[in-house]
């Protein structure tokens, strides 16, 4: 392994010529929508397509159309929500208050603390609404929620008074402004959200449980603010390198907080996870803060990217600071078991030495896996002690990476200006996987 200080030479890292390959094979319940579901297109019922014998006057039948492949109607669903938007956290607050109203029993499926559990869904509104007219984009995320809500409890007699409660919210915003055409935008759409959502999770109910009971075996709190964890699933778990799931503790009951795997699948079943404590995040807290051995987390389904896979034979670059280096851990350590050929360059961000905790794993990685360079990024916390572009300028100047795969996971501003730095370098968007946590 070559490590290097920031800044260090701007040596070029070995690139292959391979183009048009996915860096990372989408896999398990990854709802968002940047796989394709295999599914054929269905015919909109937009008239982009000019039936058999249907007279069109020339310059029309030439001029582009959008094509609608969902049939609903995604310019009234855009047009209502865009005159409300200001609105938005206040139509949460509605919905959950109708929705607890008209079936009591759904608060229960909901921990305390509804704030990020509204953004979440105030979000997959906006994201359902944005793609309305896609299905290639729509219904593998719809699919992804209806799968993903089982660990919360959803059950199908859930999505009725869901829907009501929804619409009723909406409309009541627009007051006066809300028409017919809006009403029937929105109960269409609600109804095949639902019957999405619902099949979704049907199939999945044959082939999965709705979360998986995991015991802590392994507590260590290795900063002030940040502890590993290792836990035993009671059954079989199967992940892959750079996923990540959603889980709960039961000092935090019904609280689900997304978390990648930090270690690769092992023999013995044992996931590992690092987690610092965000504020006052309650998950957080908890968990590095008040657990120990013996307490049983919940998991949700493995979700997100394939990062090593097999099948893609490319360079990778991952760009990484803090707790982000977890799922970068997992995917060298797949690397390093299959001694797999390809080049790996981590550029990992922490605020000082000792926050750099993962470099003695890095090191020891590197030692066995000598196709490995990571270059520690020494960052003061604090944006007025550090350019925000501090990442993406060091590892633009590094080398070119136009030619790479590249795996992104840190802190959000971190990982937004070395995107922008990767774009401008002429590095191809499709190459590119951020992890998001599906932003649900
Ligand atoms: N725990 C996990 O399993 C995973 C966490 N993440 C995400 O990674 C992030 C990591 O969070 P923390 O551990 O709290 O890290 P953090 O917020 O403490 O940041 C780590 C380091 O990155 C530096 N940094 C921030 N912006 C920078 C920039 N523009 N250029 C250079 N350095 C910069 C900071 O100064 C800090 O030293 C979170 O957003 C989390 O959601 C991502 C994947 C997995």
């Amino acid at each position: 392994m070559q490590l290097r200080r920031n800044g260090a030479s701007a040596s070029s890292p070995v690139v292959d010529d391979g183009v048009n390959e996915q860096l990372s094979d989408e896999v398990g319940q990854e709802p968002a929508g940047r796989v394709d579901d295999g599914e054929p297109e269905a015919d909109g019922a937009s008239g982009a397509h000019a039936g058999v014998g249907t007279e069109v006057e020339p310059e029309r039948a030439l001029e582009p159309q959008p094509r609608n492949t969902t049939g609903l109607d995604g310019d009234a669903l855009r047009e209502s929500l865009g005159l409300v938007e200001e609105h938005l956290d206040a139509i949460g607050t509605d919905f959950y208050s109708q929705l607890f109203v008209m079936a009591p029993e759904t608060r229960e499926l909901f921990g305390a603390g509804m704030e990020v559990q509204r953004s979440r869904l105030l979000g997959a509104i906006v994201r359902i609404v944005g793609s309305a007219d896609d299905r290639d984009v729509l219904e593998p995320y719809l699919e992804g929620l209806g799968r993903d809500h089982r660990k919360f409890g959803v059950i199908d007699q859930h999505y009725a008074p869901v829907g009501t409660a929804l619409i009723l919210a909406i409309r009541r915003a627009l007051g006066k402004r809300w028409t017919p055409r809006y009403e029937k935008a929105w109960v269409d759409g609600y109804d095949h959200i639902a019957s999405v959502m619902v099949g979704a999770a049907r199939r999945d109910a044959v082939i999965s449980p709705p979360w998986w009971d995991a015991e802590v075996v392994y507590h260590r709190r290795i900063l002030d603010d940040v502890a590993i964890l290792q836990v035993r699933p009671h059954t079989d778990y199967p992940y892959r390198p750079g996923q990540y799931t959603y889980l709960t503790t039961p000092r935090r009951p019904k609280i689900w907080r997304a978390y990648s795997m930090a270690s690769a699948p092992r023999d013995d079943g044992l996931l590992e996870f690092h987690v610092r404590t965000v504020g006052a995040g309650w998950v957080s807290s908890a968990l590095v803060w008040r657990t120990e051995p013996g307490d049983v987390l919940h998991l949700g389904a493995p979700q997100g990217h394939d990062v090593a896979s097999p099948r893609s034979e490319h360079d990778l670059l991952c760009i990484t600071g803090g707790t982000g280096i977890a799922p970068v851990l997992a995917t060298l350590q797949e690397l390093e078991q299959r001694q797999d050929g390809r080049r790996v360059h981590v550029f990992y961000a922490g605020r000082d030495r000792d926050h750099l905790y993962a470099l003695p794993h890095l090191e020891s990685i590197g030692v066995r896996y000598r196709r490995l360079t990571v270059v520690p990024v020494v960052s003061p916390d604090g944006p007025t002690d550090r350019s925000p572009d501090l990442m993406g300028n060091i590892v633009s100047a590094y080398g070119d990476w136009r030619k790479h795969r590249v795996y992104v996971a840190g802190p959000t501003s971190m990982v937004a200006t070395s995107l922008e730095r990767l774009r401008d370098q002429g590095v191809p968007d499709e190459q590119v996987v951020v992890d998001d946590y599906g932003l649900w």
